[in-house]
């Protein structure tokens, strides 16, 4: 698959910028934020530690960091020196009241006893002693700052993420605080919806929403480290986006990475991440399902960390995508939330972020979640179909949203908790369709990757079907930067896809270098767009 056209060229935007909404969320942003958030019997830093106002009033000179400090030397002086009474610590995945088993986050181990999974859990208890709306003031008074490490989308719920993690040991890239973008003339023109928004999480370091969760693992093994636990490397196996967020967030904290990848199934633009990034690459000749049997087995013989979602740490990171949606929204909860889903960890870090906000108070129910896969790689959507009576792995095959090409996911029983607790369905979507949706939603103004296609692809059916109502508050997770994917892109407006109509292929027009053929061919154009009456 070469590409045809030289009129496309990628390169990868980074932009981590905080956009507000709309009016709702100003009145509530333009609060000033309070100092120091006291409450009963803690005392938590809040965001406004550095000022962040631009004026030279004496005021804010005086809260002015000192010229030797860095905002980390300055969030030391800062520390609130109150005994931190929160915890977190890993338990066997969907135990039962009576299990005992519990392991410290600072031990090694990503399996219970009995070879399940694990999950991380909060001291619910200590979290409750804080009221709905003193965490949603907590919160929402950290965004946009640039107090470390606050200023990230992460760590501004860090006493839900990692309570005892030192401030001094988190790496982060100010990752999250993604931007909501309101899909208005996708919404209306598609869908007839005018209440829908596409949550842009690959808009961020790495171009994926696996910054998210990496900036908590890498964090954590930084701790390790520092512990002198037996931690060489981290190690992954990866469809491009984990491996690249993996990789960055390494190679910011001088550790080794290590990263297998399915040989000539990612896109360029992904596997030139880790290898930019220092990372030692191994390219091997099997599928995603098989780099991850691997780096399992290898991970259990060297000491090498592994940085899969199969390790529940990744999920606390994810789960603030949740969080950032209601915080978005002024804490109202929407209707749906689309995610596109591979090896499964993602879908369940959206329910436990939502279902975190509920139980302690800071809205009254979750959204109904629709998980989306390729029809080349469903092995979630043929378990939903059989009523969740007969899961089989599968061997998945080629997908432009390569990415999600996972037959055997690490958390499929993490995936059917959340949608069993959340009224959820599953969906699938056709090469086709997929590509058809990307190339309608850029149309209108995105540049989204096969993945968010998925889940549009979803959306369109749920729609079409009634499920969805046209005034339903819908929220699309869009999982990766499209620049990413452009070669997809390029094949599918060039129409260059064996038996795809590429019924929304927008090719250049080749002309010829004379004033006269240009007049021809934008006169036309124009005759063409102009409104009919
Ligand atoms: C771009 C993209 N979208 C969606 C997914 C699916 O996420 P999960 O594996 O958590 O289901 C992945 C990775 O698997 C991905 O890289
Ligand atoms: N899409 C993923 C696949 C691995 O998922 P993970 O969340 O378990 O790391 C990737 O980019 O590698």
């Amino acid at each position: 698959m070469a590409y045809s056209c030289s009129l496309f060229h990628s390169s990868l935007a980074s932009n981590s910028n905080f956009i507000s909404l709309h009016h709702r969320n100003h009145r509530r942003f333009n609060r000033p934020a309070p100092t120091v958030i006291s409450c009963s019997s803690s005392t938590f830093d809040s965001s406004s530690t550095t000022s962040s106002s631009n004026n030279n009033s004496p005021s804010a000179q005086k809260n002015r960091r000192h010229a030797d400090e860095n905002i980390r030397d300055e969030a030391r002086r800062h520390r609130s020196t109150a005994k931190n009474t929160l915890s977190a610590k890993y338990v066997p995945f969907n135990a039962g009241p009576d299990s005992t088993e519990s392991y410290s986050l600072d031990e090694i181990v990503y399996r219970s006893r009995s070879g399940g999974l694990l999950d991380v859990q909060h001291d619910m208890e200590a979290l409750k002693k804080f009221d709905g709306a003193y965490w949603r003031e907590l919160f929402d008074s950290r965004v946009g700052k640039t107090t470390w490490p606050y200023g990230s989308g992460v760590w501004s719920k860090k006493e839900w993420v990692l309570p005892e993690i030192d401030s001094d040991d988190i790496v982060s890239a100010f990752e999250g605080n993604s931007n909501l973008f309101w899909a208005e003339r996708f919404g209306k023109q598609f869908l007839g919806m005018n209440d829908l928004w596409v949550k842009h999480c690959g808009i961020s370091h790495t171009g994926s929403f696996k910054d998210l969760g990496m900036t908590v693992l890498v964090s954590q093994v930084n701790r390790l480290r520092k512990l002198k636990r037996p931690v060489v490397g981290v190690g992954c196996a990866s469809t491009g986006d984990t491996s690249a967020a993996l990789s960055a967030y390494c190679a910011a904290a001088g550790i080794p990475s290590i990263v297998f990848l399915p040989a000539n199934k990612i896109s360029i633009a992904q596997l030139v991440q880790p290898i930019a990034n220092g990372a030692f690459v191994l390219s091997i000749d099997t599928d995603f399902d098989g780099c991850m049997k691997l780096i399992r087995e290898v991970t259990s013989e060297l000491p090498i960390y592994l940085a899969n979602s199969l390790n529940s740490l990744r999920l606390e990171g994810q789960k603030t995508a949740a969080i950032e949606i209601l915080q978005q929204f002024d804490w109202e909860v929407p209707d749906w939330v689309i995610v596109p889903g591979g090896n499964l960890g993602n879908i369940y870090a959206f329910y436990k972020g939502f279902k975190m906000c509920q139980e302690l108070g800071l809205v009254d129910r979750i959204p109904r979640l629709v998980c989306a896969q390729s029809a080349n790689a469903n092995p979630l959507y043929l378990y939903y179909k059989s009523g969740w009576s007969d899961f089989k792995a599968i061997k998945a095959n080629t997908t432009f949203a390569s990415a999600i090409q996972i037959g055997d996911p690490v958390s499929i029983d993490r995936a059917v908790y959340a949608l069993k607790n959340s009224n959820g369905i599953v969906e699938e979507a056709s090469e086709e369709e997929l590509m058809d949706a990307m190339a309608q939603a850029d149309s209108t103004g995105m540049f989204i990757c096969p993945h968010t296609g998925v889940a549009l692809t979803a959306l369109m059916k749920l729609r079409n079907s009634g499920i969805i109502g046209s005034g339903d508050r819908t929220v699309v997770v869009s999982t990766a930067h499209g620049l990413k994917f452009t070669q997809s892109k390029v094949e599918y407006h060039s129409k260059e896809i064996p038996d795809m109509a590429c019924r929304f292929a927008n090719p250049p027009m080749q002309v010829k270098a004379d004033f006269g053929s240009v007049m021809d061919v934008l006169m036309k154009y124009l005759g063409d767009k102009a409104p009919k009456h």
